[in-house]
């Protein structure tokens, strides 16, 4: 199972939002999609789902075009939107047993009201519910007919920390399963922890794509990012002569003076950093020794 969104757009009216989005999505992965607000996350997600048709490109869903698909190939897929999209008057039992009946193989209910911990709200109208409460149940409209490949858009946005560690479980439940997992967050931490492949989107564009490990470095084992606190003021002098390119740390967004050496890939670049903490007669108040997580990424791509 695959898709693919080459080079797709979407106009209304003269807007374009996407150019430059080649995008695989494989069963029994989750494949995490992550970009500042208005990078084109959600817009993403619509054309991959037929919400939206791009007007260049080609999206294939399940190895259907998904604007054109009719209800077979939507029974295939579960969708969780940004909004909710839950109709408001409805409690939630009623819709889920709803949605269960269209479907041939539905996922037992019960079984998703006790791992989404939905038991307490069942009958409450989805419009008195909590954000969070919302959430869950819009997760489980999603997973109900036992779908093959899920879209979440923000899964876990304002759900409290239980309730993010159910949703947790449940998405490296269906991974296991097989089932082909999209979604959005702007966890940075979540999507290091769950994605086998990630997509960075910046102003309607991927500019990175890889697993994890590649995109932060750790696959060779290698790339470590260094940081120490200088108890003063360097001098342009003082860090031209550094060994690697010594950088202010802003993603620490901390005062004082952090410094950061992004890629220490050997010992020798540790003993070179320390002659020249000795050169220039430096003792670092902190230093701190790290894999660079997405995270770092995230930050060196945001940068204008
Ligand atoms: N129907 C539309 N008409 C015009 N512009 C739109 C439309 N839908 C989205 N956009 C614009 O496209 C851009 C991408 O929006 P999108 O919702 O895909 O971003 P996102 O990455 O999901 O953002 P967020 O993190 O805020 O959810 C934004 O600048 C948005 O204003």
């Amino acid at each position: 199972m695959r898709y693919a969104l080459g080079s797709a757009r979407s106009t209304s009216g003269v807007t374009e939002i996407l150019s430059g989005v080649d995008l695989t999505a494989r069963r029994g992965e989750v494949t995490v999609i992550i970009g500042p607000n208005g990078a084109g996350k959600t817009t993403t997600l619509g054309c991959a789902q037929g919400l939206i048709r791009p007007s260049a490109g080609t999206v294939r869903l399940l190895g259907q075009d998904p604007y054109r698909a009719g209800a077979e190939l939507r029974a295939r897929v579960g969708v969780m939107l940004q909004d909710g999209g839950l109709p408001q008057s409805v409690k939630p039992l009623t819709l889920l047993r709803h949605i269960a009946a269209l479907h041939q193989r539905p996922w037992p209910l019960e079984d998703l009201i006790e791992r989404l911990d939905l038991g307490g709200f069942l009958s409450t109208a989805v419009r008195r519910l909590s954000g969070g409460q919302k959430q869950r149940i819009a997760m489980a409209a999603a997973l109900t007919g036992n779908p093959e490949l899920v879209f979440l858009d923000e899964p876990s946005a304002g759900l409290d920390p239980q309730s993010r560690q159910l949703v947790f479980e449940l998405i490296a439940e269906l991974r296991s399963r097989g089932t082909g997992i999209v979604l959005t967050t702007h966890l940075l931490e979540e999507a290091q922890q769950l994605a086998d492949s990630v997509y960075i989107l910046k102003a309607g564009r991927v500019v990175r794509h890889g697993t994890v490990a590649e995109l932060t470095g750790g696959a060779q084992g290698a790339a470590r990012r260094l940081t120490f606190a200088s108890p003063r003021i360097l001098t342009t002098a003082e860090l031209q002569a550094a060994p690697l390119p010594v950088a202010l740390d802003n993603g620490a967004n901390r005062s004082g003076s952090y410094w950061a050496v992004e890629s220490i890939g050997s010992a020798a670049d540790l003993q070179a950093l320390s002659t020249w903490w000795a050169q220039i007669d430096l003792l670092p108040a902190e230093i701190s020794f790290e894999a660079r997580t997405l995270e770092d990424v995230f930050w060196e791509v945001s940068a204008p």
